[in-house]
């Protein structure tokens, strides 16, 4: 089995090229394969497939070649990764399938991505769905603080803390307490205003834990940020800074979010099968 690592601003990824859906990505290999100690380490896979070739793609088919089949680290699946669509793209590229635009269709629906001639790689992420509810969130050591509610199409929870100090104190190891919480749960990103348009930011991931970075959640505290501020669509762009990183992320005056950033191909590897077995053992009694 060939597959490759990347990583996009330290949000980093197995990548399992599969163009022809022959292959069974149970919830176990997953597990396997982005275990930190035992397998190769990732946040999530992203398996490569032809959208007609997969159940969950081939609605698309007619508008897009590709599905990015992403699972989080825990093996379960989720709509969107704005991360992987990079990297997903950077793979494209790489293996000379498409050039530097195209259709990428996902759980969320399809999204187009465009590499730049500085390889920054932007990817439209559509239109954001700010929710009127305000749960409250609890990370130690900060007090019981409200946050936005964001969908992207995953589900984001975006809380403003006041410092960078306060945000570096944050207890992120154990998933941050939001009531009331979303059923299937959610992503909580913690961020710091630092200048205009310009935030700080770390996140907790649903199905994965702490990450160096997060793209949806990224345009997520960028679509909080601005409706907080009033400031909602107006073709600015801001600029996160993520401890894996920095992307920027412009709210269109049409309602649609872009999000730019680097990609990274890290290896390609070959994975004998007396190390699927073991990893697959590994992560079965993890
Ligand atoms: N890291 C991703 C988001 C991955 C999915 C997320 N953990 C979820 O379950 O919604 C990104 O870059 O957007």
């Amino acid at each position: 089995m060939r597959v490759l690592k990347g990583h996009g601003t330290g949000n980093d990824f197995v990548l399992v090229p599969d163009l022809d859906g022959a292959l069974e990505l149970t919830p176990e290999l997953v597990r396997a394969l982005c275990a930190r100690h035992t397998g190769i380490g990732a946040d999530g896979v992203l398996r490569v497939v032809r959208a007609a070739k997969d159940p969950d793609g081939a609605r698309y088919a007619a508008d897009a070649e590709f599905f990015m089949d992403y699972r989080n680290a825990d093996g379960s699946l989720a709509e969107m990764c704005g991360n992987g669509v990079r990297v997903f793209m950077a793979y494209l590229q790489r293996a000379c399938v498409v050039d530097h635009d195209a259709a990428v269709a996902t759980r969320g629906g399809i999204v187009r991505v465009q590499t730049g001639a500085d390889g920054v790689i932007t990817v439209d992420m559509g239109q954001p769905r700010v929710l009127a509810d305000r749960p409250v969130v609890t990370a130690a050591p900060l007090p019981p603080t409200p946050g936005a509610r964001v969908e992207l199409p995953n589900p984001h929870v975006v809380v403003e803390v006041g410092e960078p100090a306060d945000l570096a104190a944050l207890e992120l190891s154990d998933p941050p307490l939001v009531e009331p919480a979303r059923p299937g749960g959610q992503n909580v990103e913690f961020v710091v205003r630092t200048g205009p348009r310009q935030l700080l930011m770390r996140v907790h991931e649903r199905g994965v834990g702490e990450t160096q970075s997060c793209g949806t959640g990224i345009c997520a505290a960028v679509v909080a940020a601005a409706t907080a501020e009033g400031s909602e669509r107006d073709d600015t762009v801001w600029q996160v800074q993520v401890p894996g990183g920095s992307c920027s992320v412009t709210w269109r005056a049409d309602g649609t979010v872009l999000l730019s950033g680097p990609a990274v191909i890290v290896a390609e590897l070959d994975l004998d099968d007396s190390w699927l077995e073991a990893a697959l053992a590994a992560a079965g009694s993890a």
